[in-house]
């Protein structure tokens, strides 16, 4: 009996010099509406599903080729005396081929002017249910959904059953990774739709984007993934203008980056050390801003990751290229600072829209366990602002304490940040007590933390950090507040007539 293979896909690509190949293999070919099509228009014989199910199309194409001639045809095990019976009296035959691939609908709710109601047209239902029943009787069955198979496919057409089987089982795995990624998508969008945060289950999806030479160290393998519904100003959607291969740390350090020259209007500069910001400018303009993160820490600067929110113009490349540095992120590059950051080869120029994008959920894994939160995406709200304390701030320090406030929320806690108008002077990182921190931003800063202002992402649990920092200049504060211990701190604070802001609000980042 003549071999048959059903093709019904989404993505034509490679469609008629594949199926061409079935047919010169002598295999009969069985298609769907569009496919059909398509090959009839490149002359390459085919009969419809409706002549196989004696069923039309009907619904939209919701339903054409959900039917026992074809499931009968797919599932039907040949070595099985019973099954070979059943379908002989049904008159039902055997497909030994399917090539599906689905409706687009990741690519679909990817364009924001997608409607709910679009989406869910382009949940494709038939063509899984092919693929699973053809993936489930591999053995007698190959399966195709990804184009780039069809070449092995073609191949593997002359060996005989038993050689067949490896690939057959190989398509199969990739089958079921592909309708459990397919499904965990619109799972996950309509999960989303509904605002449902903590699911009883969550299945994730990510796909292969790059291969990574290691992870945090040589002796880790490592790869990068994407989310189907990335945002455009993610550090997934990125593209690498010029340098060598991104690493694991270079990826995370710039979607570090960009996640703090997010939070900024105005023209800033992020620099970034293992995860943390060394150096964060604002200016008037990207060099002006590039220079305040440069000077906010010259040292650690060496070896960073440098993200800002305009294009990087030559002025700025100018400065750039005078340092070591790992990577420069910015939503453009002049043609004359590309063509001067392109001549050193150890820099790295990714490009990326930057623009505050929709909370996402934030997921860590632990071992044995997943941690699912939302993004800490809060600013500074005027509603819980209270100033306890004698003294408000000034203008010039307010100023200096919203940028602080900006920044610590993306500073490893204990975190300390020390600012003046545009710039950070100090980051004091990751300590195990507050104050051990703020000694660090204050030492960093040296002279600069003389009238400077002082940000901690949570309070203050005695009145050991504004001592501290009352001994090193700083004039004011910004913290949430919230301890039993409070009084403390006002008091120390009014004593040196230091101004404190209390926000209400914690950004622990662990
Ligand atoms: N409903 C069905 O019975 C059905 N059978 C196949 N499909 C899909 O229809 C698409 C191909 O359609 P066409 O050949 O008309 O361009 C494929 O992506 C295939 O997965 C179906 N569509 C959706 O569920």
């Amino acid at each position: 009996m003549k071999k048959r293979a059903l093709v019904s896909v989404s993505d034509k690509a490679g469609l008629i010099p594949f199926t061409q190949g079935l047919v010169d293999a002598g295999i009969e070919v069985i298609s769907t509406g569009g496919t059909k099509r398509a090959l009839e228009e490149a002359g390459v014989p085919v009969q419809s599903v409706d002549s196989v199910t004696g069923f039309p199309e009907i619904l939209d194409g919701r339903v054409k080729t959900l039917h026992p001639m074809i499931h009968g045809g797919l599932l039907a095990r040949r070595d099985k005396a019973d099954h070979v019976e059943q379908i002989n009296e049904h008159q039902i035959k055997p497909i030994d081929y399917v090539v599906v691939n689905l409706y687009p609908f990741a690519e679909t709710i990817a364009k924001p002017e997608t409607t709910f109601a679009e989406a869910i047209e382009q949940i494709d239902i038939g063509g899984p249910s092919m693929l699973r029943s053809a993936a489930k009787n591999h053995a007698d069955v190959t399966v195709i959904v990804d184009p780039n198979d069809y070449d092995s496919v073609l191949d593997s057409l002359k060996l005989d059953e038993e050689a067949k089987q490896p690939l057959r089982k190989r398509l199969a795995a990739k089958v079921f990774r592909h309708t459990a990624a397919y499904d965990a998508m619109i799972a996950a969008y309509l999960t989303e739709a509904v605002e449902e945060k903590t699911p009883e289950s969550i299945t994730i999806t990510y796909s292969h984007k790059q291969a990574l030479r290691y992870g945090e160290n040589p002796h880790q393998k490592a790869a990068f993934y994407e989310k189907s519904t990335s945002s455009p100003s993610s550090i997934a959607k990125a593209t690498q203008l010029h340098g060598k291969e991104l690493s694991f740390n270079n990826i995370q350090d710039a979607n570090a980056a960009l996640e703090i020259v997010k939070e900024f209007t105005e023209p800033a500069a992020v620099a970034i050390k293992h995860m943390n910001p060394c150096g964060v400018g604002t200016g008037s303009t990207i060099a002006e801003a590039f220079n305040r993160a440069y000077e906010a820490d010259e040292k650690s600067i060496f070896g960073g990751i440098v993200a800002v929110n305009e294009e990087v113009d030559l002025v700025t490349a100018e400065k750039m290229s005078g340092i070591f540095l790992e990577v420069v992120l910015a939503p453009s590059f002049s043609e004359e600072a590309k063509e001067l950051l392109t001549k050193k080869k150890n820099i790295r120029l990714l490009q990326v829209a930057v623009e505050q994008t929709k909370a996402e959920s934030k997921l860590v894994s632990v071992h044995g366990g997943l941690l699912v939160q939302d993004e800490d995406l809060y600013g500074l709200d005027e509603a819980t602002i209270t100033v306890p304390t004698k003294r408000t701030p000034t203008e010039e320090e307010w100023t200096a304490l919203k940028l602080g406030w900006k920044v610590v929320k993306h500073v490893k806690s204990n975190a300390i940040v020390l600012t003046n108008g545009d710039m950070t002077v100090g980051v004091g990182a990751g300590q195990m007590n507050r104050v051990g921190s703020a000694a660090i931003a204050i030492e960093q800063a040296g002279e600069r933390a003389q009238g400077a202002a002082l940000a901690s992402d949570a309070f203050f649990p005695y009145g050991d950090t504004v001592e501290t920092a009352a001994k090193a200049g700083i004039t004011a504060i910004i913290q949430p507040g919230g301890s039993v211990r409070d009084e403390e701190s006002i008091q120390k604070a009014d004593e040196h007539g230091i101004a404190m802001v209390f926000t209400a609000v914690r950004h622990f980042k662990h």
